[in-house]
C-alpha cells in the first residue's frame, strides 16, 4: 500500500516469501496494524531530526541482529543484573548505538495495537527507513517476524559477528549463507555509505593510500589516548546514501580492510566498478540483498514470542 504510490521501488509485487520452514508476507498486518509502517516511518523521521548519525546506527543494528540467530530482535535483550551476558558484551558489538530508538518505536506501536507487533520486525522496519530517508532506495519488506524467546548468547555474538579485519573471501562467505550473489554480497557492503569507524577498528590496517593514511593519522594519531570515540567517516557522504562508496573504494580510500580490498579482489572487482557509476544498479542490487539479509533465520508462526519490552525476556 504505501510502496504502491512510489517511484522508487526496485521490486516487483509478490505477496509471500518462503523462509526455511516458514513464510512472511507483505501484507502480514494489513488487519492487525495496518499503521504500523507509517509509525515507524513518522517515528524515525523524529529520531533522525534530533541526532541525524541515527539512520547509520540503525543499520547496522540490523546486520548485527541479522548475523546471530537470524533477525530476531536478540541484539536488543539487555544483560539480566551482570549475571548472563547479553549479544552486547561481545567486543565486535563495539559501536553498537541506537537499541534504545527501536524500544521507542516500540512503545509507540504499542499504544496503537497493544501485543501484535514483534520487535524484530520494527527492527527491520526501522532500518528500511533509515536507507529511505537517507536517499537511499524505499524497500517493502516482508513481515512476520517473531521475538526470540530464550536468553542471548554472548559466545555466538563472538563467534558469528566479522572482524574488523575481515577480507573479501571471509565477506563473500558470510552472505553466501544468507543465499546472496556476489553481486548482492557487494550490493549489501555498500551500508558503509552511511556511518563512522571508530579508530580502535583501525589499528593493524596496512597498505593505505597516501591521502587517506594522512586523514586517517589526523583523525587518529598514534598513541592517540581516545580511539573508542575518534572515528572516521565510512565515506565522503557519510549521512546520504548514496555510490560514494564505490566511487571511494575505486579511488583507493576504502575504510576498512574489506572496503579497500572489493575493487582489488577479481570476483566483486567488476560490480564496484559498475555501481561506482551506476547508483540505480546499485539500488536494485542493494533492495534484494536487503531483503535477503533480513529474511535470514527469522521465527515465524508459532516459533518465538512477540516481546512487550524489546530489550526483557
Ligand atoms: C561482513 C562484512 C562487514 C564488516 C567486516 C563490517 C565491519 C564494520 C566495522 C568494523 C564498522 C565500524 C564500527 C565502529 O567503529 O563503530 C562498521 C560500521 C558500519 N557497518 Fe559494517 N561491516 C560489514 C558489513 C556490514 C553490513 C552488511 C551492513 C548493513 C547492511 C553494515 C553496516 C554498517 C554501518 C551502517 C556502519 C556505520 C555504523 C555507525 O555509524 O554507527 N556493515 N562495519
Ligand atoms: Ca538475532
Ligand atoms: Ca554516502
Amino acid at each position: 500500500m504505501l510502496d504502491s504510490q512510489d517511484d522508487r521501488s526496485f521490486q516487483s509485487r509478490t505477496s509471500t516469501i518462503q523462509v526455511g520452514g516458514g513464510r512472511l508476507s507483505y501484507d502480514f498486518y494489513d488487519r492487525t496494524c495496518p499503521q504500523v509502517e507509517e509509525i515507524v516511518r513518522a517515528g524515525l523521521q523524529s529520531i533522525s531530526l534530533y541526532d541525524p548519525s541515527s539512520p547509520a546506527a540503525l543499520l547496522r543494528l540490523m546486520f548485527h541482529d541479522c548475523q546471530v540467530q537470524g533477525c530476531d530482535a536478540s541484539i536488543l535483550i539487555d544483560p539480566n543484573d551482570f549475571t548472563i551476558p547479553s549479544e552486547m558484551g561481545s567486543q565486535k558489538n563495539f559501536g553498537i548505538r541506537k537499541r534504545e530508538s527501536i524500544s521507542i518505536l516500540k512503545s509507540m506501536v504499542e499504544a496503537v495495537c497493544p501485543h501484535q507487533v514483534s520487535c524484530a520486525d520494527i527492527l527491520i522496519l526501522a532500518a528500511r527507513e533509515a536507507v529511505a530517508i537517507s536517499g537511499g532506495p524505499r524497500i517493502r519488506v516482508p513481515l512476520g517476524r517473531r521475538d526470540s524467546g530464550s536468553l542471548p548468547s554472548y559466545e555466538l555474538a563472538n563467534a558469528l559477528l566479522p572482524p574488523a579485519n575481515l577480507g573479501v573471501e571471509g565477506m563473500l562467505g558470510v552472505f553466501a549463507k544468507k543465499g546472496m550473489s556476489i553481486e548482492e554480497s557487494v550490493a549489501i557492503m555498500g551500508a558503509h555509505t552511511l556511518g563512522i569507524t571508530h579508530c580502535f577498528n583501525l589499528f593493524g590496517r596496512t597498505n593505505i593510500e597516501a591521502g587517506l593514511e594522512m586523514m586517517m593519522r589526523l583523525c587518529c594519531p598514534i598513541g592517540s589516548l581516545t580511539p573508542n570515540t575518534s572515528f572516521v567517516l565510512n565515506d565522503p557522504t557519510a549521512f546520504t546514501f548514496d555510490n560514494n562508496y564505490y566511487i571511494n573504494a575505486v579511488n583507493g580510500r576504502g575504510i576498512l580492510m574489506v572496503d579497500a580490498e572489493l575493487p582489488l579482489h577479481p570476483r566483486t572487482a567488476p560490480f564496484v566498478q559498475r555501481f561506482a557509476t551506476d547508483q540505480e544498479g546499485f539500488f536494485r542490487a542493494f533492495t534484494s540483498a536487503f531483503v535477503k539479509l533480513s529474511s535470514y533465520g527469522v521465527l515465524t508462526g508459532d516459533q518465538g514470542v512477540i516481546r512487550t519490552s524489546c530489550n526483557i525476556i
